[in-house]
């Protein structure tokens, strides 16, 4: 029987060591174009993963609910207000009916972090007071990244000014279709350092890269930049997160990892709205990355609509019924 379909979880501690960040480490260019992906291979993985019976029904509700801690809630419209972005934080502070929670008796839990465009950042940051939920933004011209330059880095540092502790940067895509992976470097280079003390995710936009190999070579050199995550994408590309491009930006990170004894983690975004699906990418992580890997410090969903599913099958396992949809409203 393997880790997987024992459906064992392993227990967030509140004390566990926090991550050494990565520091980043010279552009390594060999290793770089030593990246590889064998496409067939990996869809053939891909597609055994969601079929699986991965989790016993008794251990559903304690991986629900780490799903849940490992959220990072989003609002990213432009029709966006402070309003919607405080039932946001009220939601990520209170993600389950507090009834249902003690039936599972799992008290205290809240979504990983709260993630909004620059001009939500002060509403997030009140509504999230003294509650340790970190506020991410988006940044460096979300989603397509071409702005000026000097404009992207003065967004980041504006939006660490504002209170963000996570800035989700996207790369210029432009710089991998062209092969410069010297320019990605330089660029990932000087956004991290941009953010400080704040963590950077780099999102990939892997539905814009053209090629697996590409994913990979491109996860790399942010990874080598020193970037804390990886993320696949913006969530307004035609094709967002999937399981083959996950595959990828998963074994870059252990093989990174490998290397340079760094843990980077993994944010997958854009179209997951189902609890069973984000049952497969836990289940993932835990076969491809071990269970470190399964805390809100290494593993995010970039998602505005999970949680409300994840809800409502939680009330069903404790009632046995479901409820409506829009029982679960968000935003
Ligand atoms: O980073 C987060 C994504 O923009 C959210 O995408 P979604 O609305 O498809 O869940």
């Amino acid at each position: 029987m393997t880790a997987l379909e024992t459906g064992q979880l392993p227990q967030v501690s509140a004390t566990h060591n926090p991550e050494p960040r990565n520091p980043g480490i010279p552009l390594d260019m060999d290793w770089v174009m030593r990246a590889r992906a064998n496409r067939s291979a990996i869809e053939r993985r891909a597609a055994t993963l969601p079929g699986r019976r991965s989790v016993k029904k008794e251990h559903q509700a304690a991986w629900l609910a780490r799903a849940i801690s490992c959220i990072d809630l989003t609002t990213l419209s432009g029709d966006d207000t402070p309003g919607r972005v405080l039932r946001l934080c009220t939601k990520a502070r209170n993600p389950v009916r507090a009834d249902i929670l003690d039936t599972l008796g799992l008290p205290n839990l809240t979504t990983g972090a709260v993630c909004v465009y620059h001009d939500m950042i002060g509403d997030a940051v009140r509504a999230l007071d003294g509650t340790g939920i970190p506020v991410a933004a988006v940044s460096t011209g979300f989603p397509a990244g071409l702005s000026p330059f000097h404009l992207r880095i003065a967004e980041i540092e504006e939006s660490v000014k504002a209170g963000a502790e996570e800035i989700d940067i996207v790369i210029s895509r432009r710089l991998v279709l062209r092969g410069d992976w010297q320019g990605l470097y330089d660029e990932m280079v000087a956004f991290r350092k941009a953010c400080g003390p704040a963590h950077v995710k780099a999102i990939l936009a892997t539905g814009e890269l053209g090629t697996l190999q590409n994913v990979a070579r491109a996860s790399l050199v942010c990874m080598m930049a020193g970037a804390d995550f990886i993320k696949t994408s913006t969530g307004k590309e035609s094709v967002n997160a999937t399981l083959p491009v996950s595959l990828v930006m998963i074994r870059a990170i252990r093989d990174f990892y490998d290397r340079t004894g760094f843990r980077v983690g993994y944010k997958p975004a854009g179209g997951i709205s189902k609890a069973k699906d984000a049952v497969t990418y836990l289940a993932l992580i835990k076969e491809e990355l071990g269970d470190r890997w399964l805390r809100p410090d290494l593993f995010r969903f970039g998602a505005s609509s999970l949680l409300g599913d994840i809800e409502r099958q939680l009330e069903h396992h404790v009632t046995g019924a479901y409820s409506a949809s829009w029982r679960h409203p968000i935003g």
